[in-house]
């Protein structure tokens, strides 16, 4: 396991020895190539995550609280029976049960297991350190349900032997594992403020998978639906669930939390659950560009010398959200600086204020829920965005997170006078790879009017900055060529992947991109994962 800093040391080096590399060979062709220092980030603190302070006098909860490492807003576990690691073939101590989970488990009860290496490894204690708080919480809870039992009235410590046992019986049957997906905050939502329920805040769902005959053993049973129904809205209103979802080949049954509605947690547009989240950005100097001072899931303090502006997202709780808050926010933040200071220093170019219309637009590819997208909008440092996403889920949220937020373009309608602090955004469907394909076949026919889809045209291929967040894989060839044939001056490119971001680095910096800035943070502690952050100014 590498340490924090050593890690991101050594991929900051990597990206740096890269770019040496490239250098040298463009310096044969006389250009210039100078290589920015690495900004090496840490992680929002738990301060800018969690609104609420533990108020628990468990034990157990506090001890939960305690291990304030985790980060992970998404986690999978498999649910294997405590009889498996039991067996004689399990030779490796990691692949036990934990002398003192021993001590305390039936043979019957479930343990929550993650695979490693072809492995199957149990949890000790159930608990897993990178969940976030919310998961952690409702891991315990479903798993204390899952496991308890009816205790047998002539011996009244011990229970009774068989299955038949556990209170959630039906709902045991076929499980094989469980998915938990949870706000990036605790959220502190009003209402729930209100109510007095600070444990209830910040969603988490969860979803039980099972294995064949699958979730109900004769299909459209009703009776059986039923008592599946009941069994696991038991379950959803003890842990604090904002729902629970049974899948299984061809069935899905979803239940919500008692004291929530589905109202709300249901997507518009298709039938996903919903995670909520509320971010805040903490602004000086609004007018001509804004200057980002900070990114937080919690209520800022307000100050006269400061604008906060609240950004809503609804995300869907089966695509892809950023997996790490901490990560997360530091991000956003770069961005929004870089973002702010490419506008401030169009502004100074200009020397006169600039109008909404005349700051920088922005292509934004791989754009997902618009995690980035909405506070870059409200944020008004730029004119327009237009934002493209593959993944019909994540364009339905993002058009609706727009919607939330009220920085949808659209076509036709005037701009009002409160349109002046908030930047529109137009969210295409398409494969980046596509967009950009078609995009450069338009500017190579020089016919824009003739452009037959929405995502072709003028209006589409002036842009001033691309920001790219791809997934692992980095980006595609065409979408490398739109960078560096169309109009932009800046690319901000967001990686999770190193060895692609490496690749496309030569293409950009060969092709005419000098890189600006880079930063490197810590995305997955304890793994080799690292988010690398990358400012590419196109060379004079
Ligand atoms: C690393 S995520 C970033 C998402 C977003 N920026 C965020 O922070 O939530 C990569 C995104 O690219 C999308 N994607 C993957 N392949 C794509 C493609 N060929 N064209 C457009 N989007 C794609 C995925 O659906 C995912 O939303």
């Amino acid at each position: 396991m590498l340490g924090v800093v050593h890690k991101l040391d050594v991929a900051g080096q990597e990206i740096r020895q890269h770019l040496t590399n490239v250098s040298q060979r463009l310096s044969l062709k006389k250009e210039f190539f100078p290589i920015p220092d690495i900004n090496v980030l840490h992680a929002a603190p738990d301060s800018c995550i969690y609104a609420s302070q533990s108020r628990s006098h468990d034990v157990a909860d506090q001890q939960i609280e305690a291990a304030l490492e985790g980060y992970r807003c998404k986690c999978s576990f498999q649910l294997v029976p405590a009889s498996f690691f039991t067996k004689s073939r399990i030779n490796s101590e990691k692949a036990s049960l934990h002398k003192e989970d021993i001590t305390i488990l039936s043979l019957d009860d479930l343990v929550y297991s993650v695979r490693e290496h072809g492995d199957i490894i149990p949890l000790r204690s159930g608990i897993f350190s990178p969940a976030n708080r919310r998961i952690r919480r409702a891991m315990a809870c479903v798993m204390e349900c899952l496991n308890t039992k009816r205790p047998v009235s002539n011996h009244q410590n011990r229970w009774e032997d068989g299955i038949d046992r556990y209170h959630f019986q039906k709902l045991r049957k076929n499980l094989t594992s469980v998915t938990f997906v949870s706000s990036w905050g605790d959220g502190m939502r009003e209402s729930m403020i209100t109510k007095g329920k600070e444990e209830w805040s910040g969603d988490c769902h969860a979803t039980l998978h099972f294995g064949p005959p699958g979730l109900l053993s004769t299909p459209s049973d009703t009776n059986e639906e039923l008592n599946w129904k009941e069994e696991a809205q038991r379950i959803c209103d003890q842990s604090n669930l904002t729902s629970l979802t049974g899948r299984s080949r061809g069935v899905k049954f979803v239940v919500f939390n008692s004291n929530s509605t589905e109202f709300g947690h249901r997507e518009r547009g298709n039938d996903d659950c919903v995670v909520h989240d509320d971010l805040w950005i903490t602004m000086r100097n609004r007018e001509p560009v804004p200057e980002v001072f900070s990114v937080s899931l919690v209520p800022p303090v307000e100050k006269l010398s400061q604008v906060n502006v609240k950004v809503q997202y609804r995300k869907s709780s089966v695509a892809f959200q950023h997996p790490n808050a901490g990560v997360m926010l530091t991000s956003l933040q770069w961005i929004l600086n870089t973002l702010s200071q490419l506008a401030r220093d169009s502004v100074s170019c200009n020397s006169e204020e600039l109008s909404a219309l005349e700051k920088p637009r922005l292509l934004e590819l791989y754009c997902g829920c618009g995690a980035h997208t909405i506070p870059i909008a409200k944020s008004s440092i730029l004119s327009q965005i237009v934002a493209v996403e593959l993944d019909e889920r994540l364009v339905t949220a993002c058009r609706n997170n727009c919607i939330l937020n009220d920085c949808l373009y659209e076509e036709g309608k005037a701009r009002s006078e409160t349109d002046c602090y908030v930047t529109k955004v137009s969210v295409v469907k398409e494969d980046a790879a596509v967009w950009a394909k078609n995009t450069l076949m338009s500017n190579n026919k020089q016919n824009t009017a003739t452009a037959q889809s929405h995502s072709i045209g003028e209006y589409f291929t002036s842009f001033d900055i691309l920001l790219v967040d791809p997934p692992r894989d980095g980006l595609d060839k065409a979408v490398c060529d739109l960078a560096l044939k169309g109009r932009f001056q800046h690319i901000i490119y967001v990686s999770c992947g190193r060895s692609a971001l490496l690749r496309d680095l030569d293409i950009l910096c060969i092709g005419g991109f000098d890189v600006a800035a880079l930063a490197v943070i810590d995305l997955f502690p304890g793994t080799d994962a690292v988010e690398s952050l990358v400012h590419l100014r196109r060379r004079l």
